[in-house]
């Protein structure tokens, strides 16, 4: 058998008489030079693979990321995303009624927004909630509510309004008619612990909820929560939307004027429908823990003080408490009669209305007449300290002119302070029951 050098080089007849040694040498330094030759080859061969598999590793991550970053920027905290999460989301915004409306509701797991849904459902409109389910207040109360919702087949996206592809991609999967804007960060006094939370929800989230708004074909027509504190140190009763409104005094109050006014921009600019609906002091089943009536209830039933506060020259503090049910029928009267945008994709075409209404109960009553009645439904005395007003945002007392609201929507509260806690302390006790296990967890 040939040597493999002469298969691979078959000789010349002349190299067949070289000498031995010759021979030998060329032998040698052809073996040198064939090992590096096909070392070479060899490395060559290595080196080939490891590029194609080095270039084909960055398109696998490549890949990786793009579907990472696909799901995370959906995923808050749940399954978000994908066929089944867009199909929960068009079957939840079925509308099953003629003429119905098909509503994005913002806080859906709050207490306007729970109650708002709940209401837009059972009539055939069609509803999808979103909710960033913040701790603000125990999240445990806001997973009650959405599981209530979802007994009645309403999907909450959990997600925050600042998130511009969020709603771009809700705004894709369903043609919303109209937005029901209730999610904000809440409560007067809180503002002085954390500012920042307010600019967040109540004007960055309000600016990217309004972008989205503004470019979607066809706009919607928006309805969202304003608050009686922007009538701030207003002292002319009962408070009318015409009053002047320059003085808040609180950041709260503040962000909410502020909704105000740019809301006001976007009709004015994109002819977005605008309806800025200002709560009285809302109160009710499923309501939020930071409010007065709520802590004045679970520390009664725990035999803990409360602290009632007291204006100057020891006037008692008043509010236009508001019940919920009432607060409601306000904010479906504002979607059924607001007229639509008129813009599409970012451009005006016309003038769109911008409204504002007080929804409030037209009868103040003092805090100590709130104690006093949540004494009676507990069948317990409340440990009352009696203080001065703080300066951290409250106002003396509040009391809503509801004329133009009664006039343009038919808004008529039909639910009186006695009644409406009696509602609510049914709820309490049915929800927290009379040893507050589920209470002591609330986090205020
Ligand atoms: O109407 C509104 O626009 C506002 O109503 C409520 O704000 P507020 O009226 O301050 O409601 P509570 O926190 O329930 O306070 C009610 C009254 O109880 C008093 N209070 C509160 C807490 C407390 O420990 N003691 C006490 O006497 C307050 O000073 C106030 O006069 C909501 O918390 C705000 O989110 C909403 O925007």
């Amino acid at each position: 058998m040939p040597p493999l050098e002469e298969e691979l080089f078959p000789s010349t007849p002349g190299k067949i008489k070289i000498d031995r040694l010759h021979h030998n040498m060329m032998n040698r330094t052809f073996h040198r030079c064939f090992a590096s030759t096909s070392t070479m080859f060899l490395w060559a061969l290595f080196l080939i693979a490891l590029t194609a598999s080095y270039l084909s590793f960055q398109g696998f991550v490549a890949s990786g990321s793009r579907y990472l970053q696909h799901t995370s920027s959906w995923s808050h905290g749940g399954s978000i995303g994908g066929l089944h999460w867009e199909k929960q989301i068009r079957s939840s915004a079925q509308i099953r009624r003629s003429n119905g409306l098909s509503v994005l509701v913002t806080g859906a797991a709050g207490f306007v927004g729970t109650h708002v849904s709940l209401a837009l459902q059972k009539r055939g409109d069609g509803v999808v909630g979103i909710d960033n389910f913040n701790d603000y207040y125990d999240p445990s109360l806001k997973k009650a509510r959405r599981a209530m919702l979802e007994s009645h087949r309403i999907f909450i996206v959990e997600g925050d309004i600042n998130d511009r592809r969020l709603l771009a991609k809700l705004f894709d999967i369903v043609a919303f008619t109209h937005v029901m804007h209730l999610a904000a960060q809440a409560g007067v006094r809180y503002a002085m612990e954390n500012p920042n939370s307010y600019i967040h929800s109540n004007i960055a989230g309000l600016v990217t909820l309004l972008e989205q708004c503004k470019s979607a074909d066809p706009q919607p027509a928006i309805v969202w929560a304003s608050s009686s504190s922007v009538y701030g140190l207003n002292d002319k009763v009962p408070f009318s939307e015409a009053d002047q409104t320059d003085q808040p005094a609180s950041l709260y109050a503040a962000t909410k004027k502020a909704g105000e006014e740019i809301t006001h921009t976007y009709n004015h600019i994109y002819g977005l429908s605008i309806t800025g609906l200002r709560f009285f002091t809302v109160y009710g089943p499923w309501g939020r823990p930071d409010m007065a009536y709520f802590s004045f209830t679970r520390n009664i039933l725990q035999g803990k003080p409360i602290t009632v506060y007291r204006g100057k020259n020891r006037v008692d503090l008043a509010r236009d408490f508001t019940y919920i049910d009432d607060i409601v029928k306000g904010c479906v009267a504002s979607l059924d009669t607001a007229g639509k945008s008129t813009g599409s994709g970012g451009k005006k075409k016309g003038p769109a209305p911008y409204r504002i209404y007080n929804l409030g109960n037209t009868s103040p009553v003092t805090v100590p007449a709130l104690v006093s009645i949540l004494e009676k439904n507990l069948k317990m005395k409340a440990k009352k300290n009696v203080m001065e007003m703080p300066g951290n945002g409250d106002v003396p007392f509040t009391h809503a002119n509801i004329s133009l609201a009664q006039r343009e929507l038919g808004y008529k509260p039909r639910t009186d302070l006695s009644t409406g806690l009696r509602k609510f302390v049914r709820w309490y006790l049915s929800y927290y029951g009379h040893n507050h296990d589920k209470g002591n967890s609330v986090n205020l």
